[in-house]
């Protein structure tokens, strides 16, 4: 399981401290939300601040676009110094292009897909990314409570996954905490996304080595 610290839940006026904080308590990669306030009713990150933590960490940098021009941010964060850039289904109607110009720019490319968004929008795009995204909240804040019903959405993307023997890795985002996690990942999740659950413990490496174990 790879664990994704989402920075959301972090405190802005000491964010490299707690970058550190979690690279060093083993966190596989760190998850950002860039939200722009019309996708999503809550404002966050720029490409500036992905530029300003690239060389903070060692850490590959995923970021997860909740914005409504995801093709014309994209570039942006590419060009940041982003690892994987994640596209939400519903934000674009050229999704298969704005994948293809993330590969292009050899950054790797996810999409991501709302609570109400079916799988089968995704049909097309699958053997073009490498990593899709449940959505296991609605998007836009941290501290939310895991949607149960997406567990089974997670099980039917891995059968999919397994039918059409690709190789993208399957991503849960929301509420994950050492509860939710265990169905998560029974269900055939490999990255695992976890904001206020790690950031809010008292001991962010405490907190990383509970999820690890609550799947063992
Ligand atoms: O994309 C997100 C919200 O839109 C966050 O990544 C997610 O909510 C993580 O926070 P938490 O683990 O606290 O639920
Ligand atoms: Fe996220």
């Amino acid at each position: 399981m790879k664990i994704a610290p989402s920075i959301l839940s972090a405190d802005f006026a000491y964010l490299a401290r707690d970058v550190e904080k979690v690279e060093q308590a083993g966190a596989d990669l760190l998850h950002v939300d860039v939200m722009d306030g019309h996708f999503v009713g809550n404002l966050t990150f720029g490409p500036l601040v992905v530029q300003a933590l690239r060389p903070v960490t060692n850490l590959p940098l995923e970021v997860h676009l909740m914005v409504s021009d995801p093709g014309v941010w994209a570039p942006e964060f590419a060009e940041a110094g982003a690892d994987t850039i994640l596209v939400h289904e519903e934000a674009t109607s050229h999704l298969y292009g704005v994948l293809q110009h993330i590969r292009a720019a050899g950054v790797r490319a996810g999409v991501v897909v709302n609570p109400g968004t079916s799988l089968s929008s995704l049909d097309e795009v699958l053997p073009l990314v490498d990593q899709v995204l449940v959505m296991t909240v609605n998007p836009g804040f941290g501290g939310q409570k895991f949607l149960t019903p997406m567990v089974d959405k997670v099980a039917r993307l891995y059968q999919l996954r397994q039918e059409r023997d690709l190789h993208f890795a399957i991503e849960v985002d929301g509420g994950i905490n050492d509860q939710t996690v265990k169905a998560a990942a029974a269900a055939g999740t490999d990255i695992f996304v976890a904001g206020s659950y790690v950031f809010g413990a008292s001991n962010v490496g405490d907190a990383i080595t509970a999820l690890r174990e609550a799947v063992k």
